[in-house]
Parts: structure tokens; sequence; C-alpha cells
């Protein structure tokens, strides 16, 4: 952004989006950026397809509750979750770029964290896995830093309220509280740079932060 002279800022989380922002935005996530992970993933001999949420509708949106604040910035009304079921069945791992689309065709950016909940949450799987900086959810309660292994709906809001819980966190618990809120039984938060973590998770061991109904 800051290299085509186009300022943005974040509230929230959320990067607010005008028009020229939207540009960049779909540029860059349904372009490079996708097109970056598909070749990852098929370096390691996997097959991977990208595709925006715009593509076949694949991603329904409508502005955000704030978007006088925040401007084109949508959540999700639907997600076609036969088009990655069928990209699924034909052997490949879509790559989706979070932005969406309305009726009028209109575009807008959508937090990633709340895309890939809404797709989970479509979809009907039984676990999201949120993939981070970070190796989950972090307090400081009691002195010194460290990982909840395990928090509930009501210790999120209360983090959120005392700021315990700011910035990228929040659209991320905000979408995991979505995704329990239905059919998805747990999310995780776990961090990206540790070794194998998502087989790790789904083979059951304890690792990052995990998000239950109770
Ligand atoms: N309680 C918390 N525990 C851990 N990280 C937190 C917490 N609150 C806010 N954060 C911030 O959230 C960031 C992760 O969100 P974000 O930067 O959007 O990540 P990503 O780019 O992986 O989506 C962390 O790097 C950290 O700065
Ligand atoms: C509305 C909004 O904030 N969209 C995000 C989409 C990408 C994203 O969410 O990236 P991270 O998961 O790394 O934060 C953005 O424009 O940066």
């Amino acid at each position: 952004m800051t290299k085509l002279g186009i300022e943005t800022e974040f509230v929230g989380g959320l990067r607010k989006t005008t028009d020229a922002v939207l540009d960049v935005v779909e540029m860059v996530l349904a372009g490079s950026i996708n097109k970056q992970i598909v070749r990852r993933i098929q370096g390691t001999g996997a097959r991977a397809l990208g595709l925006s949420g715009v593509d076949g509708s694949l991603i329904q949106a409508q502005p955000v509750p704030n978007h006088a604040e925040v401007g084109f910035v949508g959540d999700v009304t639907f997600v076609e979750s036969s088009i990655i079921h069928g990209v699924m069945d034909m052997g490949y791992m879509p790559v989706i770029a979070p932005v969406g689309v309305d009726a009028s065709g209109q575009r807008y950016n959508i937090n990633a964290d709340t895309a890939a909940g809404a797709v989970a949450s479509h979809m009907g799987v039984d676990r999201m896995i949120v993939v981070t900086d970070v190796p989950g959810i972090m307090t400081s309660a009691g002195g010194e830093k460290r990982v909840l292994p395990e928090v509930s709906i009501q210790q999120i809001e209360d983090m959120i309220t005392s700021g315990e819980i700011y910035g990228g966190m929040i659209p991320k618990v905000r979408a995991a509280i979505n995704c329990i809120h239905g059919d998805v039984q747990e999310v995780v938060i776990v961090d990206g740079s540790e070794p194998q973590v998502l087989s790790r998770v789904v083979h059951g061991e304890t690792i990052g932060t995990r998000i239950v109904r109770v």
C-alpha cells in the first residue's frame, strides 16, 4: 500500500477499505499471495487450486455494521460450499482469497479469519485450525505471559473487554465464536512456525489454544 502511495489503517483488526484499497487488496490477496501459496503447496507435491471469494460467488457478503467507519469491509452472508466440495472431490486443496461479493457485484474486503470461519461453518467441519504468528491466546494474568491451553467463549469476551485480546486476535476469536455457535466442535489457534503443526493438532496433541463451546 505504502509503495503505491495509498494510506490505510486498521480499526479493531479490520483494514479501512476505500475503492483504491479494494483494488490493491484484490490484486494482492487474489493474485500474488494466492498464487504464492498455491505454488508452495504444489512444491510439496500436493495439488492446490486458488480461487477468490468472487469466483462463482463463492463468498457472498454484505457491509459490516460499522461500514461508515471502515468502508468496503464485508461480513459473510453465504458460502457456496458446493464449489469447495467439488474442488476437493477433484483432489485439489482449495486456497481461497478473502474477497467477497454481493448480488449487485460490489466487492468487499473480508478479514481472512472471518472468511475462514464462515467457510468452516458452511462446510460443517468438526474443527477449524487457525494458524498465526503467536503460540495461541496469551494471558499475563498471574504475572508472567503464558499460552492458555483452553478458553471458553465467556473468557474470550472478558479478555476482549479488558484489552488482553486486541488487534488481529479479535477477528480470529470472533470467527471462532461464530463457528462454535454452529456445527463446528472446536477451534484451535496455533503458531504456524511450529513444525508439522497441522498434523499434530489433527493427531490430538495439546498445542496452542483450544476454544470450546462449554
Ligand atoms: N491475547 C493475545 N494473545 C496472543 N496474541 C494476541 C493477543 N491479543 C492480541 N494479539 C495479537 O494478535 C496477533 C495475531 O493476529 P494477526 O497479526 O492478525 O495475525 P495473522 O497475520 O497471523 O492473521 C499476534 O501477533 C498478537 O500481536
Ligand atoms: C478487512 C481486512 O482487514 N482484510 C484483511 C484481509 C487479509 C487478512 O485478514 O490478513 P491477516 O489474516 O494477516 O490479518 C486486510 O486487508 O488485511
